[in-house]
């Protein structure tokens, strides 16, 4: 089998090794300089790695491929969820299939030359979409399959959209006909959140998928329908997930600690989205709070964190990068947490949000890696250096090089 030998990066723990891939894995991690490891080599079949970080690749947890890049076509708006909601139905109509699929391939080749595998994209499939958002992904998903694993999410409903959880159901069921992986929704925007929460999280588990709902996305702390996810949790035997989960953070502290121990006890994952919580909450109260879920409290109790990048260039965050280091940055300044764990959450802890098993410069794992010009986990956190090197199951799918000129970005998928 070929093979393929990574010379003189550091890992996070701060050692110096050589790593060897073989196919789709890595088969070998070694002190630097070890002769085994660069042994029986014929030349060009490694790559030099002095001055980067190597990690697991990064996972984008919570997306929203089908709206990206369309702020430039709504007014600006008054800057809230409902406002954004607004904004978005009026993009509706343009967006073809053509249209959808080049914005998401943009965004997509973005984030892997970011350093990110793996991607878990909510996509629209209410009223005015039906299924063909979610067909146009899932012609992405096929496209790029040797680039990146796509995980497409049902995003059902909306305010106003006068459809009962009967429709709702069925939306939901025809998006996972027509290629969806995940049911989704915005149960707390609903005329009747609890029903409609319960009637997604049954839609999951008749059809054995795993659910991914935005929760409580809201400063209103009488909006805590996290606490009755848990308890559906615990009676359904798949994966789930609750993203935003914002009200967490306005409830007193004895409460956020109560409920997120019965979020740990019931196994839910959650997904904190700090910038698009940061730009959508807060714009009418003051002093101005922060739109985040209560992470140190989920983390006490032992829920698994990630972070995710949400919106990017739409009506619900004009702004974005695409590149987890920024929602990392936005981990440690908005939730307080040390550059170390926020690298977690946009890599080890997102992979496992998303149900995939680890990658990393770990022997037996799969060669998802990215390789980042950084000194320490800090550095890359805080820096984000453009200079980067992708691997996917084992191959090169991105390397970013800096000249005087700047990025030179290269997908080579
Ligand atoms: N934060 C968000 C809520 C609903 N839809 C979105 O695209 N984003």
């Amino acid at each position: 089998m070929a093979a393929h030998l990574l010379r003189g990066a550091h890992l996070a723990s701060g050692e110096r090794v050589d790593v060897r891939i073989e196919g789709e894995q890595v088969a070998a991690v070694l002190p630097a300089g070890t002769p085994d490891s660069s042994t029986d080599e014929p030349a060009g079949s490694s790559t030099d790695l002095t001055g980067y970080l190597l990690a697991g690749a990064f996972v984008e947890p919570h997306a929203h491929l089908d709206k990206v890049f369309t702020a430039d076509r709504v007014p600006t708006g008054d800057g809230t969820l409902a406002g954004a909601m607004a904004g978005y139905q009026t993009i509706l109509a343009d967006a073809s299939d053509a249209d959808v699929q080049s914005r998401a391939r943009r965004a997509l080749r973005t984030l892997v030359s970011n350093g990110t595998t793996a991607v878990r994209s909510h996509v629209g499939c209410g009223r005015l979409l039906g299924v063909r958002a979610v067909l146009s992904l899932v012609a992405v998903r096929e496209d790029l399959r040797d680039l990146v694993d796509l995980e497409l999410v049902a995003h059902v409903g909306g305010p106003g959209a006068g459809e009962t959880w009967r429709v709702h159901r069925r939306r939901l069921t025809d998006a996972l006909d027509a290629g969806a992986d995940v049911v989704g929704g915005n149960p707390s925007n609903e005329a009747d959140p609890v029903a409609a929460l319960e009637e997604c999280v049954a839609v999951a588990a008749e059809r054995g998928v795993p659910v991914d709902l935005h929760v409580d996305e809201t400063t209103d702390p009488s909006m805590l329908l996290l606490r009755r996810l848990a308890v559906l949790a615990t009676q359904v035997g798949v994966p789930v997930t609750a993203s935003h989960c914002v009200s967490l953070g306005f409830q007193d502290p004895g409460v956020a600690a109560d409920v997120a121990a019965e979020v740990a006890a019931a196994g839910v994952s959650v997904v904190t989205l700090p910038a698009t919580n940061l730009y959508l909450q807060g714009r009418r109260t003051w002093p101005r709070p922060r739109g985040l879920t209560a992470v140190d409290a989920l983390l006490a109790a032992g829920v698994r964190v990630a972070a995710g990048g949400d919106n990017v260039r739409d009506p619900f965050n004009p702004a974005g990068r695409l590149d987890p280091l920024e929602t990392a940055s936005l981990a440690v300044t908005a939730a307080h947490q040390s550059p170390e764990r926020a690298w977690s959450m946009i890599g080890t802890d997102a992979r496992a949000v998303i149900g995939h098993p680890p990658a990393g410069p770990v022997p037996g794992a799969r060669a998802d890696l990215v390789a980042i010009r950084a000194d320490s986990v800090g550095d890359a956190v805080a820096l984000a250096s453009a200079e980067r090197l992708v691997w996917r199951a084992g191959r090169l799918v991105a390397r970013t090089a800096v000249d005087r000129s700047g990025p030179v970005h290269e997908v080579t998928g």
